[in-house]
């Protein structure tokens, strides 16, 4: 057990956030192993008593952010709190003596062995959406985790037991464990979603779940233990309420970021990049770089080391131009966004990401239409064939993802304000988009991402190019001719 070392000690009882970034900076800068269940522990601890604390807790005002009192945290409040999730996990395995010599490596069923401890020392029945129950500070306080927080607690636990094989993966939208001398063991250790029969101690999907968004094609970010550091930081939840932040809590999250992001942890974590993009875009931080680099740097990471298999970097791009008005860039965003789900088939595990494409299908975007077709402009969005283009690349991605699928994606509530969109475009507007039909070979999905010039929309002499799949045999391409009728019947009538 990695313990309180004497600085940790010599850091409490912990007053202000800058105490709280001084422990973390040095379990990352002076120790192998930043013990994962101490951090968490102390910034649940921090979370809870900002966000969820006394209503009439007295309020400091203008007291400079980093020194703000907190409410004090004493050691031995913490020491406590570690000592009983070691003892509860302790208790749960029997873990053979530690042979100095050889590396122990973690079993499935010591995996299991903790997860199940985990499991069943939660409260009957809560609501499991609810803020901050991602900490170990709300597992020990309250018996209660989400499934992020599930996931991240076997991973503590084992690391307290001495696996330092026992790793967390992470998908957008899932977490599990990889183990092992070669770290190729993969294991569940937490639910998903609302109603599934979880598959705790199972190998990660290999059949047809494994096309599924939610395994991001085995393109998992696989952690180190300083990215399970970042894992927790991103999970800090500053929401007071559903309208305000603990400006305290964000700022102790955003700084915390920055700290990982210089020692270099961030760079293959593209959500967490994308979280402190938004923490900077809410309150910029003088001397950093501006969010939208990070938004770009979060796509670079998912490009670079996950094949651009995750699309959430694109939708954190898209909604920062969305906010900032910048439509034509949001367009862009979203028809790439749409290009990386197009490579999945949908699965009902999939969820989360079809109500984000829901969303900007079904309100963003038609929020974009109302505003830009109010007011006249010769710059208006409604005169850029390339705007056109990224929709149709947008909407056409949504096709192909269903594409295959057994689950079916579209649906007539998604036509209407599809065509409402489409129509929003004049004729010659649209004549200057040139659709080109591209053979493929009939690849599966996963294959198709090295197509020549790929679903990107480019500049072709003048016009406007989006590459087509010839051979779609599908139910969905009528929806696309009934897009290209209406348009074309809009032309005759014009
Ligand atoms: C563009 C967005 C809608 C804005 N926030 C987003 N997220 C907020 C932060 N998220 C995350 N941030 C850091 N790490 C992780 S690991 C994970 C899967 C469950 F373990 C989610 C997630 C999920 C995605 S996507």
């Amino acid at each position: 057990m990695a313990g309180f070392r004497d600085i940790d000690r010599a850091l409490f009882p912990i007053k202000s956030i800058t105490s709280v970034i001084e422990i973390f900076k040095h379990h990352l800068e002076r120790t192998s192993e930043p013990d994962l269940a101490l951090l968490s522990i102390i910034v649940g601890a921090v979370e809870n008593s900002l966000t969820c604390g006394r209503p009439n807790a007295p309020v400091q005002i203008c007291e400079p952010i980093e020194s703000s009192r907190l409410p004090s945290l004493e050691y031995h409040t913490i020491e406590l709190l570690y000592n009983k999730f070691y003892t509860i996990i302790k208790g749960a395995v029997d873990v053979p003596a530690k042979n100095t010599t050889k590396t122990q490596y973690a079993t499935r069923e010591l995996v299991k062995k903790v997860s199940d401890a985990v499991w069943n020392t939660l409260s009957r029945s809560y609501y499991k959406d609810r803020a901050h129950l991602q900490s170990l500070y709300s597992y020990l306080t309250g018996n209660k985790l989400d499934c992020f927080g599930v996931a991240f607690a076997v991973v503590a636990g084992c690391q307290a037991l001495g696996f330092t094989d026992v790793h967390l993966a992470l998908s957008e939208d899932h977490a599990w464990v990889v183990f092992g001398e070669t770290s190729s063991e993969t294991a569940e250790i937490t639910w998903h979603g609302k109603g599934n029969e979880d598959k705790r101690g199972q190998e990660i999907g290999k059949g047809v779940a494994a096309r599924s968004w939610l395994y991001v094609n085995n393109k998992p970010v696989i952690c180190t233990r300083a990215m399970e550091v970042a894992a927790l930081v991103s999970a800090i939840n500053p929401s007071l309420n559903a309208t305000h932040d603990a400006y305290e809590v964000a700022y102790l999250q955003q700084e915390l970021l920055w700290l990982l992001y210089d020692l270099g942890h961030l760079t293959k974590y593209p959500m967490a990049i994308g979280n402190l993009g938004d923490l900077e875009e809410i309150s910029s931080t003088s001397g950093r770089i501006p969010c939208d680099i990070l938004f770009r740097e979060a796509i670079s990471s998912a490009r670079n080391y996950y094949d651009n298999m995750h699309v959430y970097p694109y939708t954190y791009q898209g909604g920062y131009f969305y906010r900032n008005k910048m439509y034509k860039e949001a367009f862009e965003s979203w028809a790439n966004a749409s290009d990386v789900i197009r490579k999945y088939n949908y699965s009902r595990d999939d969820e989360e990401i079809y109500k984000e494409f829901l969303e900007i299908a079904n309100e963003l975007i038609p929020h974009i239409m109302k505003v830009e077709s109010s007011g006249f402009s010769a710059n208006s969005i409604l005169k850029k064939p390339e705007c056109f283009a990224c929709l149709l690349r947008f909407y056409d991605g949504i096709c192909q993802w269903e594409e295959g699928s057994a689950t079916p994606v579209l649906h007539i509530g998604w036509a209407k304000p599809l065509v409402n969109t489409i129509s929003k475009f004049d004729a010659e507007v649209r004549a200057q988009v040139n659709i080109v039909c591209e053979s493929n070979n009939g690849d599966n999905k996963m294959e198709q991402k090295t197509q020549a010039n790929g679903n990107t929309s480019c500049l072709n002499n003048n016009n406007y190019c989006i590459s087509e799949k010839e051979n779609r045999n599908n139910t969905d391409t009528d929806l696309i001719h009934a897009i290209e009728s209406k348009v074309i019947s809009d032309e005759n009538s014009e």
